[in-house]
């Protein structure tokens, strides 16, 4: 998905960021240094991926909102684009303070499989009036646009694979090898208490 983003519209780099305290699902039951230190193996292999910490540097819930603000106005001038899943997508009415999200940022979004687009109401007028069909329009503009981005789908959720790690203490062939190595090496996902 990340991949796809950064071909697709030709980005220089692309930012993973973890949150601290999610606005709508329980915390990470792991530890933020864990976290973080198999985020940097995911990405060692691709220069245009790197990690904004910014939001485990905050306290209170990690609003996107908050973020997205720090973002435009340390780059007034760049359009930036904030990738999610049709899941997150289909729920996005419900994020704090949505709309003024949707003023500071392209919308990029990726299918997901089992997750048709259904949205109703001001989410649904906002990509009546928003979506573009082109990828490279996102450039013309700094924000206010929606673009749903073409390719394979992944059949993978975070949660799946960390169940799956308790219940078999086998590798999981989605998480790449560096990933699996620092996993085993911690002993991370064994009990119920860091499945989250
Ligand atoms: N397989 C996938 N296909 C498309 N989008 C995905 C996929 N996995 C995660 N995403 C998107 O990535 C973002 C972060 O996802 P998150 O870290 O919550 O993983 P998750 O797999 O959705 O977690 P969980 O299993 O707990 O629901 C969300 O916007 C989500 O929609
Ligand atoms: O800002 C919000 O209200 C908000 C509500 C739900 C999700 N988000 C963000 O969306 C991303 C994916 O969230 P989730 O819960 O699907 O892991 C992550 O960056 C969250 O911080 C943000």
């Amino acid at each position: 998905m990340a991949k796809q983003c950064v071909n697709a519209l030709n980005l220089n780099t692309l930012y993973f960021m973890p949150c601290a305290l999610p606005a709508h699902k329980m915390a990470p039951g792991i530890s933020t240094e864990h976290r973080v230190a198999m985020l940097n193996a995911a990405i060692a292999p691709y220069p245009f991926f790197q990690l904004d910490l910014r939001e485990l540097h905050r306290t209170g819930p990690s609003y996107s909102l908050l973020s997205l603000q720090e973002l435009r106005a340390q780059h007034p001038n760049t359009p930036i684009v904030f990738l999610i899943g049709m899941d997150s997508f289909n729920n996005l009415d419900k994020w704090y303070q949505w709309q003024a999200i949707t003023q500071l940022c392209h919308i990029v979004v990726y299918q997901r499989p089992g997750q048709q687009c259904a949205v109703s109401g001001h989410l649904q007028h906002y990509m009546q009036q928003a979506q573009v069909n082109n990828a490279k329009t996102l450039s013309h503009t700094v924000a206010g646009k929606l673009y749903f981005l073409p390719g394979e789908m992944l059949d993978a959720a975070s949660s799946n694979i960390r169940q799956q790690l308790k219940n078999t203490n086998k590798k999981n062939e989605l998480l790449p090898d560096a990933v699996s190595l620092y996993i085993e090496r911690h002993a991370l996902y064994q009990n119920d208490d860091n499945t989250n």
